[in-house]
């Protein structure tokens, strides 16, 4: 090919390459209010800015270390800790025996939740930090465990948290890596070249990055609670525009409520990643 040719051929695609990163790449969501920002997305995500002041923020940052410090001993590369029922990595569900009460200023937080009757007052508590280079795999939390709202407070620094929309197959990968504590995100294992190759099922897919402001709310309620996976990259650097960013180490606070024994279980349009 001539280079003038392979110039035609190529700008676009470097120009297309270069406004990826600098287009934020998930739908534009609707203003709720403006200040402090809400933004809701088709999904059901909802996205509140400031949700806690800097004072607070510093406080939980301060409060979380002394508990794994009093807990632990030592400082933990990534480290969680949970209040209300534990919940248990085995089964994705809660712990029936280890509880801890909850400290003064995660009740005081309820009262500021926005929610929509008392199935949305959480009642179990993980605080997770994340150093920079860690992450989570893509996972939705358990349908039959949690009623519909989950909440995730940022705290530290922001991040950016992956969505996509979980077909089949997508679905069936997501069973090989169990969700853990684990530093880097795992992968799914590549099959050798003697297993059969698996068909390729095309599928509807829909895939983006939503970035959380330190201080900021997230909800996930509808289709991004029950039908998308939600997980973060363990990397060092974000591409912000056309730089680099290294991470700060991140903390989360996840909120959830407990479903009543009698009601364990789940009727979602989801059935292929309902659990
Ligand atoms: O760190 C976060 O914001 C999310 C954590 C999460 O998805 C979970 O604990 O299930
Ligand atoms: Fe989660």
């Amino acid at each position: 090919m001539e280079s003038k040719a392979l110039f035609a051929y190529a700008a676009p695609a470097m120009v297309e390459q270069m406004l990826a990163r600098i287009r934020p790449n998930h739908p534009t969501p609707t203003l709720l209010q403006n200040d402090p920002p809400i933004h809701e997305f088709d999904n059901g995500l909802i996205l509140i800015h400031d949700f806690i002041s800097r004072e607070e923020e510093e406080e939980m940052i301060r409060e979380y270390h002394t508990a794994t410090a009093a807990r632990d001993g030592r400082a933990l590369k990534r480290g969680a800790v949970h209040y209300g029922p534990h919940f248990d990595y085995t089964t994705f569900a809660v712990s029936k025996s280890a509880s801890t009460p909850p400290p003064e200023y995660l009740t005081r937080l309820l009262a500021r939740l926005p929610a929509r009757d008392g199935r949305d007052i959480p009642d179990q508590y993980t605080l997770q930090h994340y150093p920079p280079g860690t992450g989570i795999p893509p996972h939705v939390d358990t349908h039959s465990a949690f009623e519909e709202t989950i909440y995730s407070l940022s705290f530290g620094a922001s991040t950016r948290m992956e969505f996509k929309l979980c077909g089949e197959k997508e679905s069936r990968r997501l069973r090989l890596p169990k969700r853990s504590l684990g530093d880097e995100v795992e992968a799914a294992p590549t099959p050798a070249p003697s297993q059969p190759v698996e068909e390729v099922i095309e599928e509807e897919t829909e895939e983006w990055e939503l970035e959380l402001p330190a201080r900021s709310l997230l909800l996930m309620r509808g289709p991004s609670r029950y039908g998308y996976t939600h997980g973060i990259k363990g990397r060092k650097h974000d591409q912000q525009g056309l730089r680099l960013v290294a991470r700060q180490d991140r903390y989360s606070l996840t909120m959830r409520r407990v479903k009543p024994p009698e009601e364990i279980g789940c009727d979602c349009e989801y059935p292929h990643v309902c659990s």
